[in-house]
Order: C-alpha cells, then structure tokens, then sequence
C-alpha cells in the first residue's frame, strides 16, 4: 500500500513538474540560468537572442551591445517564454549586464567582406574581445564563455590570457564556438550520401578557418556510400563554408543566421552540461592535450563546470592525417598571435 501511495505520489509530482515545464516556468528540476549575450543588436546578436528567448533553460537573458539594444531587447522581451529579458547598452552598464551570468556568447565585432580572410578581422576584434573579457574577468568570473567572435583561432587565446592576468583562467569553462562547421558538415554530408540530415554526425575538429577546419567524414554516420573524390570536395566545402556565404552576401557580412542557430545550440549543450545532463557532447575549440597544438578543437563532454572531458580524435583515414599535418603551423600561428597581442 505504501509503496502504491509512494509511486502515485512520484507520479503526480511528475505529472506537475512536467505540465510546469509545458508552461516554460521554473521548477526545481530546471533551474535559473542567467544568459548574456555580448553584441546583441547584431547580424548574429538579434536572431541568437530570439533563439535564446525560445530555449526554456534560460531563465535571464541579458543583451548587451554598444548601440541599439533597447530596441532588441523590448522587442525579444514580449515573446511569452520563460526568461526576463533586460537591454544593456554601452560600457556604463556591461557590469550589469553580466553580473550573475552563467553563460556568456560573445558575438561582438566585425564581420568579414569578399576577399578578406578571418585574420583580416584581426586589428579590430583582438581589442574588442580583450576589452569584453576583461570585464567579463571581473562581473561574472565563473561563467561559461562561448567565444563566436572571428578569428576565433586567435580570440579564445586572447580570452585565456586576460583571463590569466586577472588570475580568472579556468580551461574548463572557455570555448571558441565551431558548431556552424559541424553544422555546415552534417549539411553538404547529408546532400551528398543521400541520407536524412536530421540523423547525421560528423565530427569536426582543429580550428576555425580555412585548412584549419578539419571535418572527419571517415567518422560520419550513418556510413554511406561517398567517393574518396566526394570526401576530398565536402571537406573543401565545408572549410570554405563562410566564405560561401560572405560571396553570396556580396559586401554585407558573413553568415548570420545559421551562425546564430549554431550559437543557439553550442550554449543549449552548455547549460545542458551545468544543469548535469549526462552524455553531452560537442566540438568545440579549448585548450587541449589532444594534439602538440595548446588550442585544438575535437569533441568535448559538456559537464556542471564546463568541460568534463576532452575526447580524442579517434581513427583518421590518410587524408584526415594529411589535412591534420597540413593545419597544425597555420593554427599554431594564430594561437601565438592572440596570446602575444594579449601580453603586449
Ligand atoms: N564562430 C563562427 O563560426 C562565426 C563567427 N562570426 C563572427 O561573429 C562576429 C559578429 O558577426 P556579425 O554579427 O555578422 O557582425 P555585426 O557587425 O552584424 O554585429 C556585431 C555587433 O557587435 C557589436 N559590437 C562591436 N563592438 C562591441 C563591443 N565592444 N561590445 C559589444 N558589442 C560590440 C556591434 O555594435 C554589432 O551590433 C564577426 O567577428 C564574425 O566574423 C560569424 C559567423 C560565424
Ligand atoms: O566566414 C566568416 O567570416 C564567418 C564565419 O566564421 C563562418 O561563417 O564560418
């Protein structure tokens, strides 16, 4: 009998905690998670604040850009979900916008035009990212750090060494954002196998521009029939992805919204990870053992402070060897030039 009144009791308290969860309130099994997004009235800024509006994980969404967010933010803030949405707006109010931030995404600074590389971005976004980290050292030391901002080679080095400074650095809990390569990926692998997208996987791994993107289609799931001569051009499609889309946008900006469902789901896996979630995996580019290289980015376990676990590489086919040989100096130049900018 008391074990019948027990499991009608369980029943009942699921039965309300999951109708709670319909609505999007909080409950004790989603808790409040603050949310901050740095470059919030952008090309990438405004559709990934609508998508972090819609996730019911967040509970507090605060956008922050030097000009233009209280028009974003009273416009997100009427959608009827779950978080409180509040607009911060200039260096006077960064402090609030990140005091309490369990995640931060960084999407502020410029993007790239036709004939430029992401380097190119270099001179603009290493002191914009400095300058948010520094802040980001003081308001909200323990927050996750999803760094979109380009060349992301570069600026999750900067990240890492203001954080150093400021005696602030935890590997676990800094990620340069590579989940539009994977995306990418899944995308041209599914249209070339001739397989549903919706159940592909490839893994990609090494940085985030050009040669440096190093998908592994050998891992790709479901197995499909694809050439070696197929491999060779989805590998070369998806490392020039970006620039496909700056071409197509023709002088007005690079890849917004599928960057924005990429950042979506990266800091979903992240508050996922913190919630305790097992069994979250995603690439990402950290600090890493995987390979010689300081920064690398492979398949990562996603856990309550961050990164629970670096995964390795597993089997690569002699291309993916090849391609991993060929993008160790140009990434490890990257890697050098952010850590040096940040200690000059
Ligand atoms: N990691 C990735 O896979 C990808 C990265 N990106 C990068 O994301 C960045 C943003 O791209 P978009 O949104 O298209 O550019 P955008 O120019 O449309 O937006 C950037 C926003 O950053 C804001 N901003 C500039 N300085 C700031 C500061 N100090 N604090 C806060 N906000 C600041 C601007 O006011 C603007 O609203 C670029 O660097 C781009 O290369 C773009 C696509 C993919
Ligand atoms: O290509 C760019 O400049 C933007 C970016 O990182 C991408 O779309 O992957």
């Amino acid at each position: 009998m008391n074990s019948m009144l027990r499991s009608a009791r369980t029943l009942a308290t699921t039965a309300s905690r999951s109708s709670v969860l319909r609505r999007g309130y909080s409950s004790e099994s989603v808790p409040d998670r603050k949310v901050a997004i740095l470059g919030a009235a952008g090309g990438i800024g405004q559709p990934l604040s609508l998508l972090m509006k819609l996730n019911p994980l967040v509970s507090n969404l605060a956008l922050y850009d030097i000009a233009n967010t209280p028009g974003v933010a009273a416009d997100v803030s009427h959608i009827n979900t779950r978080s409180e949405v509040t607009g911060y707006f200039g260096d006077d109010q960064l402090g609030k916008a990140l005091e309490g931030a369990d995640v931060v995404i960084i999407p502020a600074g410029v993007p790239r035009k036709p004939g430029m590389t992401r380097d190119d971005l270099f001179n603009i976004n290493a002191g914009i990212v400095k300058g948010l980290c520094l802040a980001i050292a003081k308001y909200c030391p323990h927050a996750l750090v999803n760094m979109i901002s380009n060349p992301v080679n570069s600026t999750v080095p900067i990240a890492a060494e203001v954080f150093k400074k400021a005696g602030t650095y935890d590997e676990k809990r800094l990620f340069g954002v590579t989940t539009l390569d994977v995306v990418r990926a899944k995308t041209f692998y599914a249209g070339k196998a001739k397989v549903p997208v919706a159940g592909v996987n490839v893994p990609v791994v090494g940085g985030h521009a050009g040669v440096t993107i190093l998908p592994l289609f050998s891992q790709a799931t479901p197995n499909a029939n694809v050439s070696e001569e197929e491999i060779v051009a989805l590998t070369k499609r998806t490392q020039d992805g970006g620039t496909e889309v700056v071409e197509a946008k023709a002088g007005k900006g690079s890849a917004t919204l599928s960057m924005a469902y990429a950042g979506a789901l990266f800091a979903d896996a992240c508050l996922k990870g913190l919630n305790g979630v097992p069994d979250v995996v995603e690439c990402t580019f950290v600090q890493s053992n995987v390979t010689d290289l300081p920064f690398f980015a492979s398949k990562v376990r996603l856990g309550k402070n961050g990164v629970d676990e670096v995964l390795g590489l597993g089997p690569l086919s002699d291309f993916e060897k090849e391609g991993l040989e060929k993008l160790k100096p140009e990434l490890l130049s990257s890697i050098e030039k952010g850590v040096n900018f940040a200690n000059k």
